[in-house]
């Protein structure tokens, strides 16, 4: 988090971001326009707006965006708090007067930017369980492949710590075990607001965790982790090998049990087989309750195809989606993958979904892929070369169109066609942050549906990587 001097220059750079990125819509620029950035406390950057109702508009519409262009801005993970000043409704600038340039509001004094650390915290408390809205217990399908996975992410966030603890989620990619972590967060809180609920990728931890020691903020980071109720860690099995960091979460798991504090922790594999953890840590993670995920049989898939189609307000036949949950079995994300590409393509050409558009649709994208040995790599070097550009431009700092284009589907297809975690690819990117992927993800999917041209690109693109990997690179 750069000095508070530099905040503004940051905040100006966000918010081009932000308006090149075409997520805020015009009207609703005006809130970006009247929003003024304090100050800078504990990686949360403070933001002032005139009304409640543009700290509203912050708040929801425009968090995810916002945390984005923020994230992308800082070169770092930020999240954002909202205070209200109404009078800034007057000072801001929103008429530009060129004779009375005195109007323009001045910078805030450093008791000004404390007390708004103050009035801001009890927001930035909320803020910092850092929750996807879209994964909650509502939006699972339950089936038997996660029934009881489901039942005890339900009574953990019913009574924190006093069901089991930790509660111990594993299984494959893709089968909604970060969903479950979300959906225990929102309904913990959405059971009681005063809770502290944490969510954290453990490769974001040992990076928080690195970067503290760098910056000399250990306590700071204790604070983040160990000043919670709920704490949610994604993928346990990213730690391996990380001896430091493991120590770090070894006592953090430490006080917060003997704190009565709750802990969920997914991973890809069982604490058993689990390698590359000392036998303390193990066994603390079977104290509690151990629960998989399994893949999902046929009802399952359909029904959870139909839920996003609900979701997202699209009409098809149930045929359709049982003849893409017949072709798909194993990883959900591919599944909604497969959705995605289907009524992209139905929208472009504005064809109904029907059975015989998804078989066209889908015939090069489901492909036997025993075998397949689908890199990052090799998803770099087909997109660098697609677009005639270097690998070394994908991973740099350089936001022209073509290479923002095709960084952002090749961050998509690494999403899609791999299972390395968000915080992986970032870092792959030239050590992006999760967030940055995330929207980039988001973008492509909502681009294929809306320009052939990003439709083309994402189906040539995957068709030459799974070639290329049947054939052995
Ligand atoms: N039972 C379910 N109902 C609805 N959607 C689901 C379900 N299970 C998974 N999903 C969806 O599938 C996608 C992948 O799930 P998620 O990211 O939670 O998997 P994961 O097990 O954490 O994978 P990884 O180990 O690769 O991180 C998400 O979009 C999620 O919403």
């Amino acid at each position: 988090m750069p000095e508070n001097d530099d905040i503004t220059d940051v905040w100006a750079r966000a918010v081009d971001i932000l308006t090149e990125s075409g997520d805020i819509g015009g009207a609703q620029r005006a809130f970006i326009r009247l929003t003024r950035p304090l100050g800078a406390v504990d990686g949360t950057l403070l933001l002032a707006v005139p009304s409640d109702f543009a700290k509203d508009f912050l708040e929801t519409r425009a968090r995810v965006a916002l945390t984005e262009a923020l994230t992308e801005a800082f070169g770092a993970a930020v999240r954002f708090a909202v205070t209200v000043d109404p009078t800034l409704e007057e000072t801001s600038p929103r008429v530009p007067s060129a004779e009375t340039p005195d109007d323009a509001p001045a910078p805030p004094t450093p008791q000004e930017t404390r007390a708004a650390a103050r009035r801001a915290s009890a927001v930035a408390e909320a803020d910092a369980a850092r929750l996807n809205p879209k994964y909650t217990f509502e939006t699972f399908v339950i089936g038997s492949s996660n029934r009881f996975a489901h039942a005890a992410a339900t009574a953990v966030a019913e009574s924190p710590a006093r069901a089991y603890n930790p509660l111990f989620i594993y299984g494959g990619s893709g089968l909604g075990k970060t969903h479950l972590l979300h959906a225990i967060g929102h309904y913990a809180r959405s059971l009681d607001p005063s809770v502290r609920v944490r969510y954290v990728n453990s490769e974001e931890f040992t990076n928080d965790f690195i970067n503290s020691i760098r910056d000399d903020k250990a306590e700071a980071f204790q604070r983040r982790y160990r000043e919670v109720d709920v704490l949610l860690i994604d993928d346990i099995q990213f730690l391996q090998g990380k001896e430091q960091t493991m120590e770090e979460f070894f006592h953090t798991f430490n006080t917060l049990h003997n704190a009565n504090k709750q802990v969920v922790i997914t991973s890809d594999l069982a604490p058993k087989q689990l390698n590359g953890f000392e036998d303390r840590m193990r066994s603390r993670f079977e104290w509690g309750l151990l629960t998989d995920v399994q893949p999902p049989d046929l009802e399952t898939r359909i029904a959870i195809l139909r839920k996003k189609a609900n979701n997202e307000n699209l009409e098809i036949d149930d045929a359709v989606l049982s003849y893409i949950a017949s072709r798909i079995s194993t990883n959900i994300r591919e599944l909604e993958g497969a959705l995605i590409r289907v009524t992209a393509f139905a929208n472009l050409n504005r064809q109904p979904v029907d059975e015989s558009l998804a078989v066209m649709v889908l015939k090069d994208f489901i492909t036997d892929t025993d075998g397949e040995d689908i890199t990052p790599t090799l998803i770099m070097g087909q997109t660098a070369d697609y677009f005639s550009v270097s690998i070394d431009a994908l991973c740099s700092a350089d936001r022209s169109r073509v290479l923002v284009n095709a960084r952002q589907i090749a961050m998509y297809l690494c999403r899609e066609l791999t299972e390395l975690s968000l915080p992986k690819i970032g870092q792959l990117f030239g050590g992006r942050d999760h967030t940055t992927v995330m929207h980039a993800n988001r973008k492509i999917r909502e681009q294929m549906a809306e320009k052939r041209s990003t439709f083309n690109q994402v189906t040539e693109l995957t068709n030459r990587i799974k070639q290329k990997a049947r054939t052995g690179g």
